[in-house]
């Protein structure tokens, strides 16, 4: 098992390079079951999610081809079976995409239910509302989504999202990009990984058009092809590192990021004290004085991410006066929050909110991750807290973020990966 130990409070100094977003690479290596052809993806990032999703895809009989450290192909033209195993599917929460790829294509889609970091109920009933509409029979039994189409081929539809769903989206979009007919997505996601999967199937011979608007139309096609595409970079990878650098002090160069896509998170950090100068594809983050209060409110893009709550609510520790943190995205957030109170974080959470009473200092402790973002924000109060900090847990972390003690070390941050005795399942980093 994995710890990483982290000598804390120093700026941070330098450069740090965004790698490819992983909620788009989740999404877009499932949709490359809907192409008969080879894709090329590049800019995909090294996480454990994208190592287990080409496990999967190689498991359905995709042929996957390493170009580099960042870049695969992906051969979806002998695919041999539309059924996923369990152990694999079930530790992965975009495993609910190979649904809408494989009905897409197949007609037909056995997938175990997914999986991923848990904050709370994560139900699925917008993305089955959509595939039904589409007239697809959908049975959840053994622990199986059981999916079929009468004919073999879906038809479009009409689909208004009862509550602003990126995976529903996403799933519905793939489905209906091989689907019989017209599929109009009403109040639907805008984040930039629904732009980036539209664009990808595009890029594929797709008919999509309003991705980035809360309506998205779909014409269905008979076939899509192979091609070439590059995966947008992380926004919340680089948030995290803008967070990171706030908390500690300093000056880094946030780069390859495209500053729209960083406006929530650049906006919240201004009004906190942080400075912060957009170039074109960079961001000079800078803190030198004491940061200022601040509320946030999660909501769908382009609100401020919900899975930037834990890293901004720890930087708000730090900052003077009273904040107030309220999760509008999901029901069970805030689990990290006992863990930030072993540094000496002032908060108290009453259901969807966070009061943050500002500290002097943090002091460092042995602490636990206990999901992917949760685990970002303990790194970066580490990374600001006087003293050594141990943190476990952190297989979460490597689930979304490529070599994160490598970039740190590189910016000044006295982190390292140890060893220690204990259960080393990587799989079970999956289940949050
Ligand atoms: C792999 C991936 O991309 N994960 C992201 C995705 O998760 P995910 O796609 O699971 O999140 P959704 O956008 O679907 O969920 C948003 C809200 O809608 C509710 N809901 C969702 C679907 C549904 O069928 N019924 C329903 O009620 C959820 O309970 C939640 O309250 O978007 C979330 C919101 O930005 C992020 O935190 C996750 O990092
Ligand atoms: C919650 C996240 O991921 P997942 O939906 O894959 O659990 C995340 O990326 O913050």
């Amino acid at each position: 098992m994995t710890n990483y130990v982290v000598h804390g409070g120093k700026p941070l100094f330098g450069e740090v390079e965004i790698s490819g977003a992983k909620n788009a690479a989740v999404a877009i290596l499932p949709a490359a079951l809907l192409v008969d052809g080879v894709c090329r993806i590049e800019n995909i990032p090294q996480i454990s999610d994208v190592t287990l999703f080409l496990k999967i895809l190689e498991e359905l009989g995709a042929g996957i081809r390493t170009i580099n450290r960042h870049a695969v192909e992906v051969d979806c033209r002998r695919i041999r079976r539309a059924r996923t195993s369990y152990e694999m599917v079930r530790r992965i929460r975009a495993s609910y995409y190979l649904i809408g790829a494989l009905l897409g294509r197949f007609g037909q889609a056995e997938v175990a239910m997914p999986g991923g970091c848990n904050f709370g109920v994560r139900p699925i009933d917008q993305h089955i509302k959509g595939f039904t509409a589409m007239g697809a029979k959908v049975v959840v039994e053994g622990g199986f989504i059981h999916a079929t189409t009468e004919g073999g081929r879906l038809k479009g539809a009409n689909i208004y999202l009862d509550v602003v769903s990126v995976g529903a989206t996403m799933n519905i979009m793939m489905a209906a990009a091989l689907a019989q007919g017209n599929t109009t997505i009403e109040n639907a996601a805008k984040e930039p990984h629904i732009v980036d999967l539209a664009n990808f199937l595009n890029s594929m011979g797709a008919n999509i058009r309003g991705a980035g608007t809360d309506t998205i139309k779909i014409q269905g096609v008979d076939h899509l092809r192979g091609g070439s595409y590059a995966i947008i970079p992380d926004q919340i990878e680089a948030g995290t590192y803008m967070a990171a650098v706030s908390a500690t002090g300093g000056q880094v160069l946030v780069k390859n990021i495209i500053p729209k896509h960083m406006d929530c998170i650049t906006a919240k950090l201004q009004e906190m004290g942080v400075q912060i100068e957009e170039q074109e594809d960079t961001l000079l983050v800078r803190r030198t004085g004491r940061m200022q209060k601040a509320n946030v409110k999660t909501m769908p893009y382009p609100g401020f991410p919900t899975d930037m709550q834990p890293q901004i609510t720890t930087v708000l520790t730090l900052a003077e006066g009273t904040s107030m943190v309220t999760e509008g995205v999901w029901s069970n957030r805030y689990r990290y929050v006992d863990e930030l109170k072993r540094l000496g974080a002032n908060i108290q959470v009453d259901e969807k909110t966070a009061v943050v009473e500002g500290v002097d200092h943090l002091t460092g402790a042995p602490i636990q991750a206990c999901d992917l973002r949760a685990g970002a924000a303990l790194v970066i109060a580490a990374l600001a807290a006087e003293g050594t900090t141990e943190i476990s847990g952190v297989q979460y972390i490597e689930r979304g973020y490529e070599d994160m003690v490598g970039k740190l070390r590189a910016l000044g941050a006295d982190i390292r990966a140890v060893e220690v005795p204990g259960d080393s399942e990587e799989l079970e980093a999956h289940i949050g």
